[in-house]
């Protein structure tokens, strides 16, 4: 079976996501896209033969579309995603689930209604072979238990358009969801330390500045965002446990040994450090959409990860006090 997929939002990663689809994955084909900018619907179907639409509801109830990804702003993500459970239809929505609490719970009760989890957020690094190793050397019990994470999420440069708040609920949110993922359990709570500024930065940005979390049974999570690091993307993470430490390998590339040292190649953006991640997320999702299966991250994920959020804002707001994370019991359906 070739599931049919419409794409909404033809941005820098609703193109790249498409670019895959076609190129480097099996089992789908691209049959619509839809932007509220009609030119870059236009362009971007067009390579596809796929047909564009300026409207998101047109193109989530087309009868060539089986399975909708979502790319657009994360504030655009709420209304789409709703509309995709009431249509029946599978939907891989990019991070965050949604900019509010309220609006997760909305999409958790839509999909309750539905009888059927649909919505798979794309938080990919739980599909990074790096990840999945630490989790199984976590998992194995071998070295005990965890007792702390640390986190490095740098970035190159980022736009003046991006925000302190974006430093939280657009880059430590991968953070905060790959540390539930290997931890397996809740974070309780969290704040914000906001050091020296480093002079790379647009004036209005607190950057760097450090997420400090604690789970449910004590594990504490240091998570640094430095987002004008200049040098290239550099994601590192050390699970520390009782009798051992596992880290990720420092970048997806290869090792060169030159009269200038020993070293990696340095990735630059998301794109090329997670190129497998993203593939092996889509491709499972799509597997399981052919299955009628869902795969991956579910809307409680997404609502945990925006609750967080929450916490963490409130602190940057209110000097740095450490913020309990307050949210619902998790459903049955999402156990
Ligand atoms: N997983 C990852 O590592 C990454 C995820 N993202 C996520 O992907 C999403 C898109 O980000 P980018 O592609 O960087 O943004 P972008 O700004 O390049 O593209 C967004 C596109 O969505 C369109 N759009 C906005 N609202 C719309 C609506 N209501 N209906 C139809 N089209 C609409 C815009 O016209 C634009 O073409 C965001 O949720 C972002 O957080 C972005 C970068 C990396
Ligand atoms: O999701 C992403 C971007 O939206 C975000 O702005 C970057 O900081 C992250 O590294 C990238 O993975």
């Amino acid at each position: 079976m070739t599931i049919r997929i419409g794409l909404i939002g033809a941005g820098g990663m609703g193109r790249a996501h498409l670019a895959r689809i076609a190129n480097d994955l099996s089992g789908a084909v691209i049959t619509a896209v839809a932007d509220i900018n009609h030119d870059a619907a236009v362009s971007a179907a067009e390579p596809y033969g796929a047909k564009a639409y300026d409207s998101s509801e047109a193109l989530i109830n087309a009868p060539e579309v089986d399975a909708v990804v979502i790319a657009t702003f994360g504030k655009a993500h709420a209304p789409d995603v709703i509309r995709c459970i009431e249509a029946g239809k599978y939907v891989l929505c990019e991070k965050p689930l949604a900019t509010t609490a309220e609006d997760c719970l909305r999409i958790m009760e839509a999909e309750r209604k539905a009888g059927k989890r649909l919505v798979t957020v794309g938080f990919m690094r739980r599909f990074d072979a790096g990840y999945q190793e630490m989790k199984a050397v976590l998992d194995s019990g071998e070295h005990g238990y965890a007792t702390l994470v640390h986190c490095r999420h740098r970035n190159p440069s980022v736009p003046e358009g991006y925000t302190t708040r974006n430093m939280i609920d657009d880059t430590a949110i991968h953070e905060i969801d790959i540390c539930r993922y290997l931890l397996g359990e809740e974070i309780a709570s969290v704040r914000i330390d906001t050091p020296r500024a480093t002079s790379r930065r647009f004036e209005h940005l607190q950057d760097p500045l450090v997420l400090v979390a604690t789970t449910a049974s004590g594990v504490l999570i240091d998570d640094e965002v430095n987002v004008n690091i200049q040098f290239g993307y550099s994601i590192e993470c050390e699970l520390v446990m009782e009798a051992g430490t596992v880290r990720l390998g420092d970048q997806e590339k290869v090792h060169v040994r030159d009269v200038h040292g020993n070293r990696n190649a340095m990735c630059q953006s998301h794109i090329d450090r997670f190129q497998t991640a993203f593939n092996t997320e889509f491709q499972s999702w799509i597997n399981a959409v052919a299955r009628d299966e869902h795969t991956g991250s579910t809307s409680w994920d997404g609502y945990a990860a925006t609750c967080v959020v929450d916490a963490a804002l409130e602190s940057l707001g209110n000097g740095g006090r450490e913020v309990s994370v307050s949210m619902i019991d998790k459903p049955t359906f999402y156990a």
